[in-house]
C-alpha cells in the first residue's frame, strides 16, 4: 500500500467507481515508484494519484468516454490513461497502443497485477496497426502529439460515430486550426472542448473531444511518421 490510498479513495468516490478500485490504482501507483523500467518520471505515488490517476478519471465527465466499449489508448507508454479507464470501465476492452516494446511488457506486467483482464498492449505506432482499423467506439491520446497528428492517428481506427478524446493543457488556437483541418481532411469534427480540474491547483487542462462523422478517405492513414513530418495545417 501507498501514502496515495486516502487520494485514490477520494477519487473513486468522486467518479461513482467501486472502493475496491483504489486498492488496484494503488498497486500501478506502486510499480510506478518501485519497477525501474516503469516509463515515467512522475514516481511518487501521492503525485501520481493527482497527475495519472485524477487526470484519467476526469474523462469519465464526457458521457462518451463512459459509454465506450472498444477503445485504443494510442502512445499509451507506462498505461495513462489506458490502465486507469481499463479497470473504471470494466466492460470495454482497451488496447494501449505503444510503439516502444519494453513500455508494453511493463504495461502487460502491471496489467497483470492490476487483475485487468481487459487492457492488451500493443506493440505497433498507432498508423501502423492493420488490425485497429474501424473497429473503436473511442480513441484516447495523452502527450502523444499535436492535435493534427492525434486527429490523424485516431480516424481510421474509428468506427463512424466514434470519438478522440485528447488530453491537452493550455488552448493554442494555432494548434487548434491545425487539429481542424485535420478533422475536415479525415472526416472528423470537433465536438467540444471541456475545461476540466483534475486536482487542486492544476494549470490549465482541457479534453479534446471529436467525433467520426464521416467516412476516412482511404489515402489514411499515411505511411508512418508523415503525420508528424508532413503534418495536415490550417491554410488560413
Ligand atoms: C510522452 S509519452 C506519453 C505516455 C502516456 N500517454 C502518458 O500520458 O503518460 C508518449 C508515448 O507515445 C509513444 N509513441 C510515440 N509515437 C507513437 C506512435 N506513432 N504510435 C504509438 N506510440 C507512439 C512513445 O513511445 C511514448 O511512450
Amino acid at each position: 500500500m501507498t501514502v496515495a490510498l486516502p487520494r485514490l479513495e477520494e477519487l473513486v468516490l468522486v467518479h461513482d467507481l467501486p472502493i475496491a478500485a483504489a486498492a488496484r490504482l494503488d498497486l500501478l501507483l506502486e510499480r510506478f515508484a518501485t519497477d525501474p523500467q516503469a516509463p515515467t518520471t512522475v514516481t511518487a505515488p501521492r503525485e501520481g494519484a493527482d497527475v495519472h490517476v485524477a487526470d484519467s478519471l476526469v474523462a469519465l465527465e464526457v458521457p462518451v468516454v463512459r459509454e465506450a466499449r472498444r477503445i485504443a489508448d494510442l502512445g499509451a507508454g507506462a498505461g495513462v490513461p489506458g490502465l486507469v479507464l481499463a479497470l473504471a470501465l470494466p466492460e470495454a476492452t482497451v488496447s494501449l497502443v505503444e510503439s516502444v516494446g519494453k513500455k508494453c511488457d511493463f504495461m502487460a506486467r502491471t496489467a497483470e497485477a492490476m487483475g485487468l483482464t481487459n487492457a492488451t498492449p500493443v506493440a505497433r505506432r498507432a498508423e501502423d496497426w492493420p488490425d485497429g482499423i474501424g473497429v473503436h467506439d473511442l480513441v484516447t491520446a495523452r502527450a502523444l502529439a499535436p492535435l493534427t497528428a492525434l486527429v490523424e492517428y485516431a480516424a481510421p481506427l474509428l468506427q463512424e460515430g466514434g470519438h478522440l478524446c485528447a488530453w491537452k493543457g493550455q488552448r493554442d488556437p494555432g494548434e487548434e486550426a491545425d487539429g481542424a483541418a485535420a478533422a475536415e481532411a479525415t472526416g472528423m469534427a470537433l465536438v467540444e472542448v471541456r475545461a476540466v480540474r483534475p486536482w487542486p491547483g492544476v494549470e490549465a487542462r482541457h479534453l479534446h473531444v471529436f467525433c467520426k462523422i464521416s467516412p476516412t478517405p482511404p489515402r489514411f492513414p499515411r505511411r508512418p511518421g508523415m503525420a508528424r513530418k508532413r503534418p495536415i495545417v490550417a491554410t488560413s
